[in-house]
């Protein structure tokens, strides 16, 4: 990928036998996500392909109002204050799952932390006490169903129309997930139900508590709880969302919201920490600021969701793994009519490819991109850096609406890893992988407990 920008400002590939263009200036891409979106609309071979199987959720849902409106109504979910709502609750879920992990013994690091944020996503999304064997499934069916997804978007149509038994099991497994989803959405509606009124006193600030109806489209009463209860879920927003004009989300559009939530949230996410944590165990100097960072901010008490806003440093290293890795490394659009783009004639319907990967190795932009810097990201420096290059979460209309979510999701379990655990690699060192993500081909870490130390130790040992 890193040479196609020698090649020009927007460079024309083949995918398949198919045409498609690269734009590898960060002022091009703009004019692609942002300026001139009229003429790129979300959209692509991908794109239709998710859609058979994933529905209208709001990432393949075709630009226009309807986009618009499914935006208007899922913002409030994410937004920071109904989040942190959720934040005490999803830190306690991430203490109890590493506090299982047992002294010295290897773990699949890319497999946790993928499991990890798939259970924790669910925690905050559909609130605590979901059935066991709901998430036990949930974290079985999602693997092989990203897996049958990639496949069905690189063979043409026709051939995932065909009756190959490849074909029906990731039709049986999608069918299943559906299934999953529904059982979420009744044990939600009936916590939601179970719910005290908490109505007279919403959380300052958070417009998932502005009004909402009382009835849902799907039958179950949701009475004016707000899901702020430790039992209840972001999702509350959208089962009480009504809008004025079409009124409730259906149960079809519930599952296509829930669904296109849980495939853009767990691999992204999970991706990121686990290049995170392998950075960090080939980094001491990196890994002795972030404890110091921790323990000034915690001491030895566990973590709380009003700290997050207080590791900068941790944020920063974050902010490193997304650029150096990705995570989504390729993302389409189709030009609406026939387009001339920095001098490249680019014909109606095709499809136009930017890559958060490339412009985020750009050494115009990056002193040495392939160096992993936190400190790159440190105020003075940032400035120096051109915004259109970090794109780890797109720009413009089709911007991810997780971005905070994910913020708060991977400061809460890096946070907590790193209090409890010291990870030291005992794999080869991973080599990237572009599929969905860029993810590492083989992450193997052993963990060894590490004690926080308080203020008052710190200064008796200074290291
Ligand atoms: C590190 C984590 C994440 C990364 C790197 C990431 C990246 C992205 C990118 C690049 C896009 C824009 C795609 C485009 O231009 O067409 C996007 C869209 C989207 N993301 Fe994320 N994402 C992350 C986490 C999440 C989370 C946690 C959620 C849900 C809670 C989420 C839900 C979505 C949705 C629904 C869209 C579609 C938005 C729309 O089309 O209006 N993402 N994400």
């Amino acid at each position: 990928m890193d040479s196609l920008r020698s090649q020009g400002s927007v460079v024309k590939i083949l995918i398949g036998p198919t045409a498609a263009y690269v734009v590898t200036d960060p002022a091009v891409t703009r004019r692609v996500l942002v300026t001139e979106v009229d003429a790129f609309a979300k959209g692509g071979k991908i794109i239709d392909a998710l859609r058979v199987f994933f529905g209208d959720g709001l990432a393949t849902i075709a630009d226009g109002d309807l986009h618009l409106k499914h935006r208007r109504l899922m913002q409030p979910m994410f937004n920071k204050a109904h989040i942190a709502t959720r934040g005490d609750v999803m830190i306690g879920h991430v203490r109890a799952a590493t506090d299982a992990w047992a002294e010295g013994v290897a773990r699949d690091t890319y497999e946790d932390m993928n499991d990890l944020t798939l259970s924790t996503f669910l925690v905050a999304l559909f609130g605590s006490g979901l059935p066991g064997h709901v998430e036990a499934e949930f974290q079985s069916l999602m693997p092989a169903i990203m897996r049958g997804t990639i496949r069905q978007t690189i063979l043409p149509g026709w051939v995932t129309k065909l009756p190959l038994p490849a074909n029906r099991a990731h039709e049986r497994r999608v069918a299943r997930l559906r299934a999953l989803i529904d059982q979420a959405i009744d044990h939600h509606r009936a916590q939601l139900a179970a719910e005290p009124d908490t109505s007279a006193g919403p959380a300052a600030g958070c417009p998932a508590h502005a009004g909402g109806s009382t009835d849902s489209p799907a039958g179950g009463s949701t009475g004016s709880s707000t899901g702020n209860s430790p039992e209840g879920g972001l999702f509350s927003t959208l089962l009480t969302a009504d809008d004025p004009e079409t009124g409730p989300l259906s149960r079809q559009q519930l599952q296509d919201e829930a669904i296109t939530l849980l495939t853009g949230a767990i691999e992204t996410t999970g991706t990121t920490l686990a290049w995170t944590l392998y950075e960090i165990s080939r980094n001491a100097e990196i890994e002795r600021r972030l404890h110091d960072e921790l323990d000034t901010v915690c001491g030895d008490r566990p973590l709380r969701q009003e700290d997050l806003s207080s590791l900068p440093y941790m944020r920063s290293v974050l902010k490193e793994a997304m650029r150096m890795y990705g995570p989504a490394w390729l993302v389409t659009r189709t030009t609406t009519r026939q387009v001339v783009l920095d001098g490249h004639p680019i014909p109606e319907g095709a499809d136009v490819v930017y890559s958060p990967y490339v412009h985020q190795h750009d050494p115009d932009v990056y002193a040495a991109p392939k160096a992993f810097d936190p400190d790159r990201w440190e105020p003075e420096r940032a400035k120096s850096i051109n915004r259109a290059s970090f794109l780890a979460f797109g720009d413009g209309r089709r911007k991810c609406i997780g971005e905070e979510f994910a913020w708060t999701e991977l400061l809460i379990v890096l946070a907590t890893v790193v209090q409890r655990w010291r990870l030291t690699l005992t794999s080869a060192p991973p080599r990237p992988q572009a599929i969905v993500t860029v993810k590492p081909d083989k992450l193997s870490m052993t963990p060894q407990p590490r004690v926080p130390r308080t203020t008052e130790e710190k200064a008796e040992q200074p290291v």
